[in-house]
């Protein structure tokens, strides 16, 4: 399959701030691709020069061959941008909010009224179609968002950060639409610093930091380049001395050992073993532990790998 959407060395510096440094990757037909990093990593300043909001110092965008530099018209008519601050005309009700998109893109009437209906029933605000968004929750105007983003049928949709303000339930809600675009065989790219999120819709992450790629693939391919496979958060009564820290990397089982914040992040790939190892370190330390918790290795964890920081730090 040939990719849709290729991205090639971009760079943007706001005066000495490097804001993002040769950033590369390519998006294929029915895949979403996560964009992961915390604030200020780079990533909405990537979308914008994707979206045409604002030029790279080097590199180029293109979508099916076609180069933002070379036919912007023809670029922008095939890329959605749902940009990270809602942007709707709160004195417009739902559907012609969606019409006034469309016919930005210049969209035959006819064909634009049909397609203003078709995505405000998919983003499941039919019954609001003549409400105004001041009127809307902040997980419905995200979607009544969408809906616009939609409307002129691209086949690559940009989403900046699209939960911020979200309830569970709207959440839910995009999260099953993008479910369905991707089936539909549309391009997306999805930034965000929840993990979670990358984890539950991402077929690739792209992890950013700093401006630059830290990292890329599926999500074993990256679980791949961990130590363990198993992780265990242990908060004890007392941080641990650094003689004891010692002690612990010792321990064979445990493969990954970092204290952060009051806690103990565990590497291991057997649990059993590992628990019982280190629970009889533990009694022998006579160190209370006041809460225990394990699960699979995540993204969290290849964050951490690869900056020596959380996610949230
Ligand atoms: N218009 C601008 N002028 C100056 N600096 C900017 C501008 N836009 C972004 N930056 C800087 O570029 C860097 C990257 O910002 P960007 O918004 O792309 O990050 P981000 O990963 O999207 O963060 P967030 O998750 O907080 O939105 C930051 O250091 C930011 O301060």
């Amino acid at each position: 399959m040939t990719a849709v959407l290729q991205v090639l060395g971009l760079h943007k510096s706001y005066g000495a701030r490097q804001a993002v440094r040769d950033v590369s990757f390519e998006v294929y037909p029915g895949e979403l691709l996560g964009l992961l990093g915390p604030n200020g990593a780079g990533k909405s300043t990537t979308i914008g020069m994707m979206a045409g909001l604002c030029g790279p110092d080097a590199g180029s965008v293109q979508i099916g061959g076609v180069s933002l530099a070379v036919d912007e018209a023809t670029y922008k008519r095939r890329i959605g941008l749902v940009p990270q601050d809602i942007a709707l005309f709160d004195e417009l009700p739902a559907l012609a909010n969606i019409e006034l998109f469309g016919a930005l893109y210049g969209m035959p009437k006819a064909l634009l009224q049909a397609r203003a209906r078709e995505v405000l029933a998919q983003v499941g605000l039919s019954e609001r179609a003549k409400d105004k968004p001041a009127s809307f929750s902040g997980g419905m105007k995200r979607r009544l968002n969408i809906a616009c983003a939609l409307v002129h049928d691209p086949d690559v949709l940009l989403l900046d950060e699209p939960t911020a303000g979200v309830d569970p339930q709207s959440r839910n809600a995009i999260f099953d639409q993008l479910e369905a675009l991707k089936r539909a065989g549309k391009a997306l790219v999805y930034t965000t610093h929840y993990m979670e999120e990358v984890e539950r819709l991402a077929d690739r992450v792209l992890i950013m930091d700093h401006g630059q790629m830290l990292a890329s693939g599926t999500l074993p391919e990256l679980y791949r380049r961990l130590p363990a496979a198993q992780t265990l958060l242990l908060e004890l009564e007392a941080p641990v001395t650094p003689t004891q820290l010692t002690g612990l990397r010792a321990l064979p089982a445990l493969k990954q050992v970092e204290q952060r914040g009051g806690q103990l992040r565990l590497g291991l790939d057997d649990l059993g073993q590992g628990t019982r190892d280190l629970m009889q370190w533990l009694v022998e330390a006579g160190m209370p532990v006041r809460h225990l918790n394990s699960g699979r290795a995540n993204l969290e964890d290849v964050f951490l790998m690869l900056t020596g920081r959380q996610l949230r730090d």
